[in-house]
């Protein structure tokens, strides 16, 4: 499990490690400039080879990391030029200190970007995570203007103009290849749209780590390939199917077979023993062929009298270790019921979606009191419907939306889009990092909602559930993109691409380069 943090609590870090820990502030700086010079002697290894690198500094700290690189580039022999496009009236004690360094090095200083420059390097240092405002004027043309040259563009901490706490791009932000970023990634590196001008994301050491929370841990989480191992439920030699958990799954209406397929079949690729699908009569025989490894038990959704149903259900419900009710359910008087009835069992397991989130939406007040173990899984229109929120809005605020909703609700909320993220009510938040624009297909959902079921049965940690899910799912998606193409794979082919990535995960080595 990567921490995940914002401005707020990294700057709280940064102060504890200082103070508490007794470790100079110039110390910090001197590591931060250290991580950044190495990542560009990695992409540059001839100084003599290299056109000129450029560092832009503000008169922050983040503006004295920047200084301190160029000093440390200077020093092992490129050439470096150093623009201060806010001077340096307004530099903190430490970024002045940087700067009277440089000047004792004779370190070329620009006054301004030349019109027809040319350069190896871009380092952009002018904001940290002390961005508090729109970007504008001369920085903004500026920064406009530095993302037009041709040059490897690397950031300091974070490209300058987005938010650290949210992604979003404050005026215009630097649009950078990679960042190297200061002991932890920050939420509006992961959060689109500041993902997108993030470009590769280096987290470095500098000292400040897990000891610098004090008391104060971070709420928010991710997780890389190398945390998925120990997150699968455990296997022994000597188990049986018993062993690894029953799952029920409350979908298809009417002729909706395919919602039952794909979460009954990701259910089982999540390594539960039994799957059983509770579905309307039509889709027997569809099932029976599809997936015979399934138990099925079947109901006529069009009756007026649903006590034989609800008999069913009830016993489904005993037997199971978890259960997933909506995909394909429809939103019919009878479906309704169904949602009722599960919604009752206290301390169940019990995954929401599709059309049971539907359903919810016109009945807050049955989740509210419920007292199952929920995790609900809803799209941005789903929980649109939930929360009468407009898409946009929510979108524009994903996270405070997902929390306020797992808070109110008491549930797992994982909100999906571009950028899923997961919010329990004890204010956790997990941001998923695999995943692709392909994986916005029918029937997708489908699959993360069956496997996230299948991985409940056998575990007491819903967030840890959800997390895991929302991973594989998407690194599944991303496997999948691999061999048929963002364009053309379907659902079938991410739920095929599943047993791959967990048993990728299994020998522990799920690729991800996104975040190193
Ligand atoms: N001990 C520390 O404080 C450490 C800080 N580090 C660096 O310091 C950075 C944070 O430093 P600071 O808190 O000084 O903040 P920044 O360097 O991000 O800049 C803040 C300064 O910019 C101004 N400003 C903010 N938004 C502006 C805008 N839109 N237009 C014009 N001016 C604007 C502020 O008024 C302030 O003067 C980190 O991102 C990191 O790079 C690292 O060196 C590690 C140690
Ligand atoms: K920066």
């Amino acid at each position: 499990m990567q921490y995940l943090v914002n401005s707020q609590e990294m700057k709280q870090y940064d102060k504890n490690t200082i103070e508490y820990y007794k470790i100079p502030s110039a110390v910090l700086m001197e590591r931060a400039a250290l991580a950044v010079s190495d990542e560009i002697k990695k992409q540059f290894k001839d100084p003599s080879q290299t056109n000129t690198i450029l560092s832009i500094c503000g008169c922050g700290n983040n503006g004295g990391d920047g200084l301190a690189v160029a000093r440390l580039l200077y020093l092992a022999g490129y050439r470096v030029e150093v623009l201060l496009p806010m001077g340096t009236e307004k530099m903190t004690a430490e970024t002045r200190a940087q700067y009277e360094t440089i000047r004792q090095y004779q370190i070329p200083e620009i006054t301004e970007l030349p019109e027809s420059s040319s350069y190896a390097v871009i380092i952009d240092a002018l904001f940290g995570i002390g961005l508090s405002r729109e970007i504008g004027g001369n920085l903004y043309k500026l920064v406009e203007k530095l993302n037009q040259i041709p040059a490897y563009r690397i950031a300091v901490d974070i490209a300058s103009g987005i938010s650290a706490d949210t992604g979003a791009i404050q005026g215009i932000t630097f649009d950078a290849d990679t960042t190297v970023t200061f002991g932890f990634a920050k939420y509006g590196q992961l959060f689109y749209p500041g993902a997108e001008y993030t470009g590769r994301l280096i987290v470095a050491d500098i000292g400040i780590d897990t000891y610098s929370f004090l008391a104060q841990k971070p709420f928010g989480f991710y997780l890389k390939p190398e945390d998925i191992h120990a997150m699968l439920p455990e296997r022994h030699a000597y188990s049986n199917k018993g062993s690894y958990g029953k799952v029920l799954i409350v979908a298809g209406s009417k002729d909706m077979a395919g919602a039952a397929y794909f979460s009954a079949k990701a259910a089982y690729y999540s390594g539960c023993g039994l799957v059983r699908i509770l579905t309307a009569k039509e889709n027997r025989q569809i099932l029976l062929t599809k997936l015979p490894e399934a138990i099925i038990t079947t109901y006529d959704a069009d009756t007026d009298d649903m006590t034989e149903c609800i008999a069913q259900l009830d016993d489904c419900m005993n037997w199971a270790d978890s259960v997933l009710i909506g995909p394909g359910l429809g939103t019919s008087p009878n479906a309704k019921i169904l949602v009722a009835k599960v919604l009752s069992y206290a301390g169940k397991k019990i995954v929401f979606d599709a059309d049971a989130l539907n359903i919810l939406s016109k009945n807050l007040t049955l989740l509210k009191e419920s007292k199952a173990d929920k995790i609900i899984t809803p799209h941005l229109g789903e929980m649109s419907r939930l929360t009468g929120r407009p898409v946009t809005q929510i979108q524009q605020n994903l996270s405070e939306t997902a929390a306020a909703f797992a808070i109110e609700y008491q549930t797992i909320c994982v909100l999906k889009d571009a950028r899923t993220v997961i919010c329990a009510p004890d204010k956790t938040i997990y941001l998923n990092t695999t995943g692709n624009h392909g994986m916005a297909t029918g029937g997708s959902g489908d699959v993360l909602a069956g496997l996230t079921a299948g991985f409940f049965a056998k575990s007491e940690n819903a967030m840890q559930t959800a997390a895991l899910s929302c991973y594989l799912h998407g690194a599944a998606g991303d496997a999948a993109a691999l061999q048929k193409g963002m364009y053309s794979m379907t659902a079938s082919d991410i739920l095929e691409m599943l047993p791959v990535v967990i048993q990728a995960a299994d020998g522990g080595i799920v690729k991800d380069e996104k975040i190193q």
